[in-house]
């Protein structure tokens, strides 16, 4: 391996409270809000492809049109309690707020910017208010932060000349500044999200982001940062030189997940999802494909199957509330969990062969096993394979009438299931009781007779 100053500083995931209560949750709400929800993807009758949070690098936009928007945004319909309500309601456990997104508009008063709520006609903060109430929901609170910052003249996307790297020395004093006022005035916060750091300009300053997280966990012990943040001293990212994950969970799937276990090596991570292909930022317009809630629903199954965090993406409107596909998803997820969020909350990967009917997730360190399933056999039989030394003790559903008879052993360590013939419209749940256990088969044959 490498010598490396500013890689890795810890191998394998962390063990402290903190991060054990962050790998319970599983589900959590991302909110993108912002001046970009005020032209919602589209401007003077056209329509902009990209993503909405992205109109200002659209060239059909003056930009100074975009940074004038700020003199617009009053959100007079915007309600926290309600958007906490909701949040609640749907079962997430945490909340990441877009503090500022690549634009560099502020959602709260800062003192090192003048860009930001202060001078629009809402005037005050957005941001203490919104924490306030999804705390007092018991629900905890991230702040998203984009280092890229289109709004300060001395951020640099790379350093050319010896007056970029001036000038980008006082951005990053800004950038610090910026982050240590985030934590003074939000004490609450269990940790950042941090964006917009693959430029050269910050890839090729592993120190100072290594420093940065550093100082950042001084002030503030116990934040959970993503492995977005940093690069180490040769630019690599996420993984350093030697391969090893920096930061405290992989956060690199963005509208992408894992397919296996294989694919996260052991480490905590997390996805994080958009309801349409690709608008993070309130479109008017959602063009292609918009996931339904059983296609939301089946991903943060698999999400938990393989040990991850699961963060669905909401774009308010810039009148401050949600469109109506948004609310929808909301509410067809708060059923399902209402009903199954036992087998989400604490779940992490079983350890159990990957069957087609859907995914294994065990209730961490405990020998109860879930089964989630979200593709029904026509033969109406879900094959389970325990792994050695391991026996069935008892099988039961979250809701009635989903299992018909007992499990019929069929080989080693291998049954059926036979499934009551309901169609279903949803993910079901079944729960396995196992136990570890040296002779084979004898559990679930000793419980039935
Ligand atoms: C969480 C999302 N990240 C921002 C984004 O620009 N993602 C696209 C992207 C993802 C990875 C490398 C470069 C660019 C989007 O605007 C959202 O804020």
């Amino acid at each position: 391996t490498l010598p490396l100053e500013h890689g890795a500083h810890r191998i394998g995931n962390r063990t402290d409270a903190d991060m054990a209560r962050w790998r319970s949750q599983r589900l959590g709400q991302f909110i993108h809000w912002g001046l970009y929800a005020i032209p919602g993807g589209e401007w003077k009758g056209k329509t902009y492809n990209g993503a909405a949070e992205w109109i200002r690098s659209w060239k059909e936009m003056p930009q100074q049109e975009y940074d004038n928007l700020y003199k617009q945004f009053n959100p007079v319909n915007y309600q926290p309690e309600e958007w906490a309500q909701q949040a609640n309601d749907m079962g997430a456990k945490y909340m990441i707020i877009t503090t500022k997104h690549h634009d560099g508009f502020c959602l709260w008063p800062s003192k090192y910017s003048k860009y930001s709520v202060a001078a629009s006609p809402w005037k005050k903060d957005i941001i203490g208010p919104m924490v306030d109430a999804y705390n007092k929901k018991g629900i905890d609170v991230y702040l998203y932060f984009s280092i890229i910052d289109w709004n300060q003249p001395d951020w640099r996307a790379a350093l050319k000349t010896p007056a970029d790297s001036i000038a980008y020395q006082r951005f990053k004093v800004f950038v610090k500044n910026q982050l240590t006022e985030l934590l003074q005035r939000y004490p609450t916060v269990k940790g950042f999200w941090f964006d917009g750091t693959w430029d050269d300009s910050w890839k090729n300053d592993g120190s100072f982001s290594d420093e940065l997280e550093q100082y950042l966990q001084r002030l503030h012990p116990g934040l959970i940062i993503g492995s977005r943040l940093r690069a180490d001293e040769k630019g690599a990212r996420h993984f350093d030189s030697n391969g090893r994950l920096m930061g405290d969970y992989e956060q690199g799937w963005e509208r992408k997940l894992p397919e296996k276990s294989a694919d996260v090596h052991g480490n905590d991570w997390e996805g994080v999802m958009t309801i349409p292909e690709n608008q993070w930022g309130y479109n008017a317009r959602w063009a292609g494909h918009i996931k339904s809630s059983n296609e939301l629903i089946e991903m943060l199954v698999k999400s938990a199957s393989l040990g991850g965090n699961f963060v669905i993406n909401f774009g308010p409107k810039s009148d401050g509330t949600f469109r109506t596909e948004e609310v929808q998803r909301m509410q067809e997820i708060s059923r399902w969990m209402k009903i199954n969020g036992s087998a989400i909350y604490g779940g992490t990967d079983a350890g159990f062969a990957k069957q087609d009917w859907g995914y294994y997730i065990r209730k961490s360190g405990t020998d109860s096993v879930y089964m989630v399933v979200c593709n029904v056999p026509v033969s109406g039989q879900l094959r389970v394979k325990l792994p050695a030394q391991t026996t069935l003790v008892n099988v039961t559903s979250l809701e009635k009438n989903i299992i018909s008879g007992t499990p019929e052993l069929i080989g080693k360590n291998e049954y059926f299931i036979h499934l009551d013939h309901k169609n279903q419209d949803a993910p079901f749940v079944i729960l396995l009781q196992t136990s570890k256990d040296s002779r084979d088969n004898s559990g679930f044959e000793k419980a039935k007779t």
